[in-house]
């Protein structure tokens, strides 16, 4: 292993979601087994006893990837010379809550957050928003980033984007190897808009062999309450699945998504510069692929009427979360 290591930084490393994507990152399935990793872990002194002991259990895994692994509380010093910031530490919501609820708790841990990576991350920062309402979080933390990038802020929607593909698999009866072309549009909430216009099952179009209504009914609704259906049936939220999406998501961003940019996709939330009509600056969910370490929004997409009018709902959420945190006071 001759590669310098690179940082990553993970917040909310005591929590849940810490502790499924830790020893993953570690193990080096984010960057391949040839990439050492130095692992630094934010949390708030309540949370310190439990990333200290997944400091001492990473030890224990004695990983070849792993360089090395600091703990802090002060996210000055956790982004300091961070090339990767997984944005995780934040409140789950529970039975009843929409995740727009946690708006007002969670989105005052973004804007200094946003302004540490400022003026601490190394030049290559890249940002992956998990903690919810993870796009509107994250463009709280971009706002406050106005150094870096805008286009290095991003949210989470794999997760979204890899329960549609399962779901497809399954009422098709067929592996998840043979789907492509699904996509994730709009909020990572329950007015996202899973689409199957474009996908296709081992190169058929997935709407010749579904029933249309149901992919344009109940499959919408499960794709976009699962979390709400991982909370009643787990009692709680997702781990192992978001911190899997995290590190696919992360991993992608930064080794390129492959063979599959020939006309197969992901979905990501990354800063809208008005494709397909979503207003420049929101932080929403479209079909990416990335090369370079950059992703890029899948262009010239036929967009029909009944997929411009789910598009639309979601994004005039995002505006309305936008509109609200500046009210609170959290963006300028
Ligand atoms: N975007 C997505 O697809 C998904 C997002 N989530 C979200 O991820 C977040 C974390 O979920 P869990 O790990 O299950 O929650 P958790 O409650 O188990 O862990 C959160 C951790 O964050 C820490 N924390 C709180 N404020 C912090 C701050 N300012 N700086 C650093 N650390 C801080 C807490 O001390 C705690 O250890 C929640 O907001 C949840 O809703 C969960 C699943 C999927
Ligand atoms: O639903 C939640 O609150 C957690 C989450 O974001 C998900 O599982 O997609």
């Amino acid at each position: 292993m001759t590669h310098a290591p690179i940082t990553i930084t993970l917040t909310g490393a005591g929590g849940q979601i810490g502790y499924a994507a830790l020893f993953r990152i570690a193990a080096g399935d984010l960057l391949g087994p040839d990439q050492p990793v130095a692992l630094r872990l934010l949390e708030i002194p309540q949370g310190m006893r439990a990333a200290e002991g997944a400091a001492l259990e990473l030890a224990d895994c004695a990983f070849p990837t792993l360089a090395s692994v600091e703990i802090a509380d002060d996210a000055n010093v956790a982004f300091d010379g961070a090339n990767v910031a997984l944005l995780v530490g934040s409140r789950p919501r529970s039975a009843g809550m929409e995740r727009g609820d946690l708006l007002a708790a969670n989105g005052a841990i973004f804007g200094p957050q946003g302004r540490a990576i400022n003026d601490r991350a190394a030049d290559d920062v890249r940002v992956v928003v998990v903690g919810n309402p993870a796009n509107t979080n994250a463009l709280i933390a971009q706002q406050h980033a106005p150094d870096v990038p805008s286009e290095r802020f991003t949210a989470l929607t794999r997760l979204d984007h890899n329960r549609a593909v399962g779901l497809l698999a399954a009422e098709a009866g067929t592996p998840v190897a043979d789907i492509s072309g699904v996509t994730i549009w709009g909020n990572h909430s329950a007015t996202q808009y899973p689409d199957l216009s474009h996908a296709t099952v081992r190169g058929r179009p997935a709407l010749d062999i579904v029933d249309a209504s149901w992919a344009r009914g109940p499959y919408i609704e499960r794709v976009a309450q699962r979390g709400a259906e991982i909370i009643e049936v787990r009692g709680g939220s997702s781990v192992a699945s978001a911190a899997n999406a995290a590190i696919e998501h992360t991993r992608d961003w930064l080794l390129g998504t492959g063979e599959r940019s020939a006309g197969h996709w992901t979905s990501a939330a990354v800063v809208s510069r008005g494709e397909y009509g979503v207003p420049a600056g929101l932080i929403s969910s479209f079909p990416v692929t990335s090369a370079g370490g950059n992703w890029s929004v899948v262009e010239g997409l036929d967009i029909d009427a009944f997929s411009r009018e789910r598009i639309d709902a979601s994004v005039a959420e995002l505006a309305a979360e936008r509109d609200a945190v500046q009210e609170l006071g959290l963006i300028p």
